[in-house]
């Protein structure tokens, strides 16, 4: 299978190994779930004036009074998007970075149009300034045009200060070969966008991405708004301009605002005025670790069932004075249950990101420590942590 090649030439950090993949290696033919966008069919849709002043005066739902505009071809508001005749053609050509990320599009839109203004596409800009953001509409979606040469880059989401770890990437992380080449952390302020006209007491519900409502809990109790969870916060957005709701907000961006010709209710939502999400950079190789700046390296790893066998672990760290950042555990599918004892247990992943450079000599002592009673271990990556104040 096409994603085994790719699999089976990936390389692991720690074996210390690495190799770079030809071109030749390239799979021009692959399936893959991308948004495509059709040249002839570019069209940008936007809400009338007419229709907000008609919302302002109360008149009639506007649903479906949306009109479509033809924009030029290479209109910013347009991100050119993965295509068919793309998949043979080689994406590095010396031009701009291609970096990928997830955007969920809903069934009954259009694929042509692609979804923009999300948070993630905002990270992918700032991780590579001047990259061509393309939207794929899953997070395996992102990894998959990684591993096939359709993208240089992927930018996705893995924590959020206030709603937590993206689980599914952690286990994208491990079921792909990937390697994590830096982070990014993005500021996110939430506002709460409606129809030209909408007040904010004539809201029932509000539609957004479960982590974007999550990170909007008290304000969103506050104005006893009924939550409805998509898959996107632009993609809300996108949704309420185009169904012209007048009950319905979306939380997003004050970016998608623009796009989508909504206004702005309520500005700064976010439970916390420190909403912070983390995203991570992967590419198919893994940069030199250096040890130039500071330095942040990711592993993943399984321990036998046993009293203190994580105190165990994690005193590799402790006894090398490593800082260690973040800790997840997830479960480990292929044998989610263990039987020892007449008892049966659960088997967890953990997932580790602690303060040093691979090229540390005490980082790789720590690991071969690890490694003496790990049953599993693998090296994410080893990549320069985000020092920017937000
Ligand atoms: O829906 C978006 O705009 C996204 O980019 C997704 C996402 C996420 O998956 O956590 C990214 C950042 C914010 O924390 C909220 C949502």
């Amino acid at each position: 299978m096409a994603v085994h090649t790719v699999r089976s030439l990936a390389t692991h950090l720690h074996t210390g190994t690495s190799r770079n993949i030809s071109p030749s290696h390239r799979n021009p033919n692959a399936a893959i779930r991308l948004s495509y966008r059709s040249p002839k069919l570019r069209r940008f849709i936007s809400v009338s004036s007419s229709l907000r002043e008609g919302n302002e005066h109360g008149k009639e739902n506007s649903v479906r009074a949306l009109e479509v505009k033809n924009i030029p071809e290479e209109s910013p508001l347009l991100p050119k998007a993965l295509s068919s005749n793309q998949l043979a053609e080689p994406v590095s050509n010396g031009s701009r970075v291609r970096v990928a990320y997830q955007i969920n599009l809903f069934v009954y839109v259009p694929l042509k149009y692609g979804v923009r203004g999300a948070y993630s596409e905002s990270a992918a800009e700032k991780a590579y300034p001047n990259c061509e953001a393309v939207p794929c509409e899953e997070f395996d979606t992102a990894f998959e045009a990684v591993e096939r040469w359709l993208v240089d880059r992927a930018v996705l989401p893995i924590e959020n200060s206030l709603g937590g770890s993206i689980h599914r990437n952690y286990d994208l992380l491990l079921r792909h070969n990937l390697h994590i080449v830096g982070e990014v952390k993005l500021a996110v302020r939430h506002c709460l966008l409606a129809n030209h006209g909408v007040k904010l007491d004539g809201l029932r519900r509000v539609l957004s991405h479960p982590q974007a409502l999550a990170q909007c809990e008290n304000t969103l109790t506050r104005l006893g708004l009924v939550r409805e969870a998509v898959d996107d916060t632009a993609g809300a957005a996108k949704l309420i301009a185009l169904e012209g709701l007048s009950d319905a907000a979306a939380v997003a961006s004050a970016k998608a605002a623009k796009i989508y010709g909504l206004s702005v209710v309520a500005e700064d939502i976010q439970d916390d005025s420190d909403n912070v999400t983390r995203f991570l950079m992967l590419a198919r190789e893994p940069i030199i670790p250096g040890t130039n700046k500071l330095f942040k390296t990711s592993i993943v790893f399984s321990l036998e069932e046993g009293p203190g066998v994580l105190f165990k672990a994690l005193a590799v760290f402790a006894l090398r004075q490593i800082n260690l950042t973040k800790m997840e555990s997830r479960p480990l599918r292929k044998t989610p249950m263990r039987a020892s004892g007449g008892l049966k247990y659960f088997d967890y992943l953990f997932y580790v990101d602690f303060e040093a450079s691979m090229a540390d000599e005490v980082a790789q002592n720590a690991l071969r420590h690890l490694e003496e009673f790990a049953t599993f271990l693998r090296v994410l990556g080893s990549y320069p942590v985000d020092t920017t104040m937000l």
